[in-house]
């Protein structure tokens, strides 16, 4: 499919995932792609479009700061990762965005925010406040106090979370930015005869079957949690791109029309 029509896309919503901004095999922040992360997406802003980035990384990289060498299982210990995370986070960001003189903030919310009426509509004002600002919000589930999810192995599922934001900010376009190109017939790291899928245009039982949970010792969520965030982009009418974030220089080129990832069309 020609993929021109996302050249005119003004508001987008990127997500990047753990398994992207942290050294796969250490599973510290990737400091370089971070750096090449904040330079892309200011030279985008740059061009008079507007972001929203959502940012997992928290438990990662409190875990690392903590020296916890497992994936903590309990949810206080994933909480007390995040809290000491976040912080090490938004630090980053907000010094590498400095260099491009780009203003951010910190958004942190959870589920019932956007369930709620009245904290919904809150959360809703701040984010068109500070994108006429042309500020860039970098938005993370505020996982010390959510407990909608406490019992869920899918505790702090950015992705779908990422694809509610590009609803409440009325964005017309969502990159979730991962560790592999973009979705498969199946989990290439089991299965070597998966194949590309380049375009979806209809996301149903066969499709959702191919999605597989992560194999990672940061990620979460894996391709599941991705298609539904495709589900909730798509039926809001949202087209919504799975690509590569090993290379964060996608996020322009998708913007270009190029054919990186998957696209699932609106
Ligand atoms: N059908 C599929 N196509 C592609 N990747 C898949 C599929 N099913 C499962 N996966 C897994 O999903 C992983 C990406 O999810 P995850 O580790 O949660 O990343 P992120 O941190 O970016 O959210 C891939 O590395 C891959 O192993
Ligand atoms: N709120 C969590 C995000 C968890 C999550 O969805 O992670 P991922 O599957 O890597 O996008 C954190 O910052 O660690």
């Amino acid at each position: 499919m020609n993929r021109d029509f996302l050249k005119d896309k003004k508001r987008i919503v990127v997500k990047i995932g753990t398994s992207t901004i942290t050294h796969v095999d250490t599973g510290h922040l990737n400091l370089l792609k971070m750096e090449k992360l904040t330079r892309v997406l200011t030279d985008i802003r740059n061009q008079d479009k507007e972001i929203v980035l959502v940012s997992s990384g928290a438990i990662g990289a409190g875990r690392k700061a903590l020296g916890i060498k497992e994936k903590p299982r309990s949810l206080s210990k994933k909480q007390a990762c995040a809290a000491v995370g976040q912080a090490r986070l938004m630090m980053i960001y907000q010094k590498l965005f400095a260099e491009y003189n780009q203003t951010i903030a910190q958004i942190l919310i959870t589920k019932r925010t956007m369930i709620n009426e009245i904290s919904r509509r809150n959360a809703e004002n701040t984010f068109h406040e500070l994108l006429n600002m042309g500020v860039i919000p970098i938005v993370n589930e505020n996982d010390t106090v959510s407990t909608d999810q406490i019992q869920d192995e899918n505790f702090g599922d950015n992705d779908t979370l990422s694809a509610t934001v590009a609803q409440m900010v009325q964005a017309d376009m969502l990159i979730l930015l991962s560790d592999i190109d973009g979705l498969y017939t199946d989990d290439p790291r089991n299965n070597e005869k998966a194949e590309f899928v380049s375009c979806v245009e209809k996301i149903d039982d066969g499709l959702c079957s191919m999605a597989k949970g992560a194999d990672s010792a940061f990620g979460t969520g894996g391709m599941t949690t991705k298609i539904a965030a495709a589900k909730i982009a798509n039926e809001i009418g949202v087209d919504m791109v799975i690509a590569n974030g090993n290379d964060v220089v996608n996020i322009s080129r998708i913007l270009e029309g190029k054919e990186i990832g998957t696209l699932f069309k609106a």
